[in-house]
């Protein structure tokens, strides 16, 4: 249960104003609370559609300094008013995390350039929250990956760019953090070969990916501007000019993937998440798909970066109001979409790349009927995995890392697959693979 629904439901439910001008008030705090649930209650760079909006976000390797980056980047873009200084804190060590007993969570963060208005996720490096990674990763059009330059890339770096790559991040920027405690001008030469090479073998374009050297923490503290400010202004600058806005499919219909739902009391259950297609109106009929039978709802109100909005379309963050759901109903990994568009599957087949151990992989093969975890979308569910019909001796045959293989999938639960669809499969805090559907079978 989210920790922020008590908190809602007293400010709506146990307070229920009776003052329009009060209530007012009240409900504008709770759409606040509820979509600054990671930021902080200062001036924001307000959302603007005559911008283009682009959904960007932190990876790399744990502690190479990507929360330190998140920060620095708000606090260069707040000195020209362009977005509200988070630090380190109000990023990675919010209250609601700690309540929440989860240690890291991904971080939304929101500013703009002169070009474009951005919604960032900063991402947890360690390898156990690859989870969350591959969350917040599935919602970003392009990617900063963080490396340091006294590590150098790193099992996380490569798993990062591998997971990138597979949730459809195409474009990059390189940012070589912590150059203000390297002396030696080779080792940064050294890291950024190292690091053109490791981006053509995931399939980037290693030679025009822009590459920033500097310092997150200087930039942070306002000292050494040349490696910390003027770095994150090159950084902004290679990020508008170098990740395109996505051309967003708008004329398909509306699908939203559910991320996370919450209930206020008084007004209902809002569902959010990042509309991956399509275009919504309030008053529009909607589906629910996956675990289950499709449930038929209306949507009651649409909100967005703050505001409420009469439409949200394909790109946006948003949250939903829906009519008559109760909150137990609507579980993260849903699809909402429009009626009869979409429908929910448990059986597949799927080309895989097995990662091996270098990538963050296993070390050793699996057997036939193996059982991980399947994470697509925003949804994680359990997966068997068999050779074909036809494959000689399937019941017997490992698969390895490293291996390219075609795997008959089965799930436990049913839930919204198309063909094509990327997915990622995980077991015991460990990457074990990435697919793509080629052909659904049940
Ligand atoms: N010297 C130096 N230290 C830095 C720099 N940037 C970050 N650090 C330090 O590196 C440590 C890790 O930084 P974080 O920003 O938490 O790293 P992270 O990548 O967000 O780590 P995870 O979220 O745990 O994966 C902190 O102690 C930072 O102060 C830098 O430019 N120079
Ligand atoms: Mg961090």
């Amino acid at each position: 249960m989210s920790i922020y629904q008590p908190c809602l439901a007293s400010l709506l439910g146990v307070a229920k104003p009776k003052s329009p001008i009060l209530s007012k008030i009240t409900s504008r705090f709770a759409q606040y609370r509820y979509h600054n649930r990671w930021l902080s209650v200062r001036k924001m760079a307000t959302f603007q559609r005559t911008l283009p909006h682009l959904n960007i976000g932190t990876i790399g390797h744990v502690d190479h300094g990507k929360t330190t980056l998140t920060a620095a980047i708000t606090k260069t873009l707040a000195e020209k008013g362009q977005a509200a200084f988070m630090d380190y804190n109000q990023i990675d060590k919010a209250p609601e995390e700690k309540a929440r007993g989860i240690t890291i969570c991904t971080a939304h963060v929101e500013y703009q350039t002169n070009n474009r208005h951005y919604a960032h996720v900063d991402c947890p490096g360690h390898a156990d929250y690859i989870k969350n990674m591959i969350t917040g990763a599935a919602q970003m059009d392009g990617a900063i990956i963080v490396v340091s330059a006294t590590d150098g890339q790193m099992p996380q770096t490569r798993e990062h760019l591998l997971l990138a790559r597979q949730v459809g991040v195409k474009h990059l920027v390189v940012y070589i953090n912590k150059i203000d405690v390297i002396d030696d001008p080779e080792m940064l030469e050294l890291v950024e070969m190292e690091m053109r090479d490791l981006l053509g073998t995931y399939g980037f374009d290693g030679e025009m990916t822009p590459i920033i050297m500097g310092s997150a923490l200087c930039a942070l503290e306002g000292r050494n501007p040349e490696m910390g400010a003027e770095s994150i202004g090159k950084l902004m600058d290679a990020i508008d000019s170098h990740i395109p806005t996505p051309k967003r499919v708008l004329d398909k219909p509306y699908l939203m993937p559910v991320e996370d739902v919450f209930s206020i009391s008084g007004r209902g259950t809002v569902a959010t998440g990042r509309v991956e297609r399509g275009i919504l109106k309030k008053g529009d009929e909607i589906e629910l798909i996956g675990y289950g039978d499709p449930m038929k709802t209306t949507v009651t109100g649409i909100e967005a970066f703050k505001k409420d909005l009469d439409q949200a379309m394909a790109g946006d963050n948003c949250g939903l109001l829906l009519r008559g759901v109760k909150r137990e109903q609507i579980k993260r990994g849903m699809i909402i979409c429009a009626p009869g568009t979409v429908k929910a599957h448990t059986k597949f087949l799927a080309s895989f790349y097995i990662l091996n151990k270098e990538e963050g992989g296993r070390r050793t093969g699996f057997i036939n009927a193996y059982r991980p975890q399947m994470f697509v979308r925003t949804s994680d569910v359990t997966i068997t995995l068999r050779h074909p019909d036809g494959v000689e001796d399937g019941e017997n045959k490992m698969v390895m890392p490293g291996d390219n293989v075609e795997l008959e999938c089965e799930l436990v639960h049913n839930i919204a697959l198309e063909q094509g669809l990327r997915f990622t499969i995980r077991e015991g805090g460990k990457t074990v693979g990435t697919g793509l559907i080629t052909k659904l079978l049940d």
